[in-house]
């Protein structure tokens, strides 16, 4: 028994308290500042679920990965919860960029989201951890850590069918409206993130063009829309011959022939992304895979300047790539393989998948991209026709009278003259008025007819492709002829 002269006064204990307050804040603090924050998510996770062992609830874990691939339930749960803002979450990422019509809301930190659906309450948690990569090809200890993101959905374990059944699918469509209402279309290219790994990164396509501001033969714009349509409704056809959803084009001609803006111009065509390929960057075919395959469906995979980009073993032993640096025959991303690769596994793991490769020399290019079966349709790319020239000077001058000053004559020379769609553009640009434009333009035409009449001005690949010009549409079509 306490004798009352022991018992302390109330002055004391409140004393006492206030310094175990004290001492606990600072302990909190401590850990705070010493323990990473992932560290101490796990160790909060773990005393929960020790101090509550037959929990009546049961969570669904929504990793961002699916092996090596993309899990379309983490992407769709992202586009669904950015939407529903709830006082327990603490940390956003907002973007907006130029042609979003909203901000585009990311998770930032760990956190919770409440839902309800049909009267089932629901918690979903985003759990953000850094871990070091299990695809360790290579033993360099260079780029291998990356994030690790995933969704954990918790509810009581009564109605599991029916979240699984009909909460998830709701998600998944109420996402899919979501991104089609916005659908901006987006270019990833490679870079390094703080973990010196290479991943895709992205940014809105802003390239304004479009079949309509492309001089092209107009019979050559039909047949390749045509094919794209063809190529968009023709998934059950794909499936009964066994072929892979997947579509291929190389386009070749000349620079300056609009092949870049082709592509995008498919691409606002058919609302599809970009994944522009940039080999300089790609150090090891491991990297390539992983690369490739966590590309989404309905997606345009690029690239470009093929002969420069991907070597050629069987041609040379070592090569040096477009950009100076010769590449570790060991490390080497070999054409074939990448070819293999395209065709087999890569597109077996997606749909609606089209590959597009540029290049200026077509004659330099290994014969394995250019056996039947591979791309399905060649595009040459040539210089300007008079049909073509039209839709140029449509487009920037907004003129199509062929009795125009000028007009009638520019479109005779262009005939002969071997000029690029960007040459005439270029001039196109000198001048808000019409009439200087095509002055300057009949000016640099003459010029240009005496140099090429001379030759001085024209590269031994000019000269090839030009002798290849007697077939203005070359186009190769293996699948649907
Ligand atoms: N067919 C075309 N129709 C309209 N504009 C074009 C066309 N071709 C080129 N241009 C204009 O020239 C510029 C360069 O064209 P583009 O980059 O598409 O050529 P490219 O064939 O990809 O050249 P390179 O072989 O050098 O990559 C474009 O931004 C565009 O303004
Ligand atoms: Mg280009």
């Amino acid at each position: 028994m306490m004798s009352l002269s022991s018992v302390p006064s109330a002055a004391t204990m409140f004393q006492a308290y206030a310094s175990i307050s004290t001492a606990i804040t600072m302990f909190k603090t401590m850990i705070h500042q010493l323990v990473p924050q992932q560290v101490q998510l796990f160790i909060e996770t773990k005393i929960r679920s020790y101090f509550r062992p037959n929990s009546s609830n049961v969570t669904l874990v929504i990793e961002e990965r699916d092996g090596m691939g993309i899990n379309d339930v983490f992407t769709c749960a992202e586009i669904y919860l950015s939407a529903r803002f709830s006082p327990e979450f603490q940390r956003f990422k907002i973007t907006k960029r130029p042609k979003d019509t909203g901000v585009n809301v990311k998770f930032g930190n760990c956190g919770k989201i409440t839902d309800s659906f049909e009267e089932i309450e629901l918690v979903w948690k985003f759990v953000n951890v850094a871990q070091k990569s299990i695809l360790r090809f290579q033993a360099d200890d260079e780029g291998d850590f990356s994030e690790k993101r995933s969704f954990e959905l918790s509810f009581s374990k009564e109605h599991k069918d029916r979240i699984l059944n009909c909460y998830i699918p709701f998600v998944l469509n109420t996402a899919k409206t979501m991104r089609d209402e916005k659908k901006i279309i987006q270019l990833h290219s490679l870079s390094r993130n703080c973990y010196s790994s290479i991943n895709w990164d992205s940014v809105n396509l802003e390239h304004p063009s479009t079949f309509e501001t492309l001089a092209l033969e107009p019979a050559l714009k039909k047949i390749i829309i045509q094919d794209l349509d063809r190529f968009l409704r023709r998934k059950e056809f794909y499936r009964r011959v066994g072929k892979a959803w997947k579509r291929g084009y190389l386009l070749y001609g000349p620079p300056g022939t609009g092949k870049s803006s082709l592509i995008a111009a498919i691409a606002n065509y058919l609302k599809f992304d970009i994944y522009d390929l940039e080999f300089s960057n790609i150090k090891r075919d491991a990297d390539l895979r992983r690369l490739l395959l966590s590309t989404k469906s309905r997606s345009i995979l690029v690239i470009e300047d093929i002969d420069c980009s991907v070597t050629m073993p069987e041609r040379s032993e070592t090569r040096t790539n477009y950009n100076g640096r010769s590449r570790d025959r060991d490390q080497e991303i070999t054409l074939g393989g990448l070819l293999n690769f395209i065709d087999g596994l890569w597109s077996s793991c997606g749909d609606e998948r089209i590959v597009i490769f540029t290049t200026n020399n077509k004659e330099k290019l290994d014969p394995a991209l250019l056996r039947p079966g591979r791309m399905d349709m060649h595009i040459h790319m040539s210089y300007l026709t008079s049909e073509s020239f039209t839709v140029l000077a449509n487009n920037y001058l907004e003129i199509s009278d062929p009795l125009y000053n000028n007009f009638k004559e520019a479109q005779e020379l262009i005939e002969g003259a071997q000029v690029s769609p960007a040459e005439v553009a270029e001039q196109f640009m000198k001048s808000e008025d019409p009439h200087v434009c095509l002055e300057s333009l009949v000016k640099f035409l003459k010029r240009k007819r005496i140099t090429n009449n001379g030759g001085a001005n024209t590269t031994h690949d000019d000269k090839q492709l030009q002798l290849k010009r007697i077939k203005p549409l070359s186009i190769h079509n293996s699948l649907h002829s």
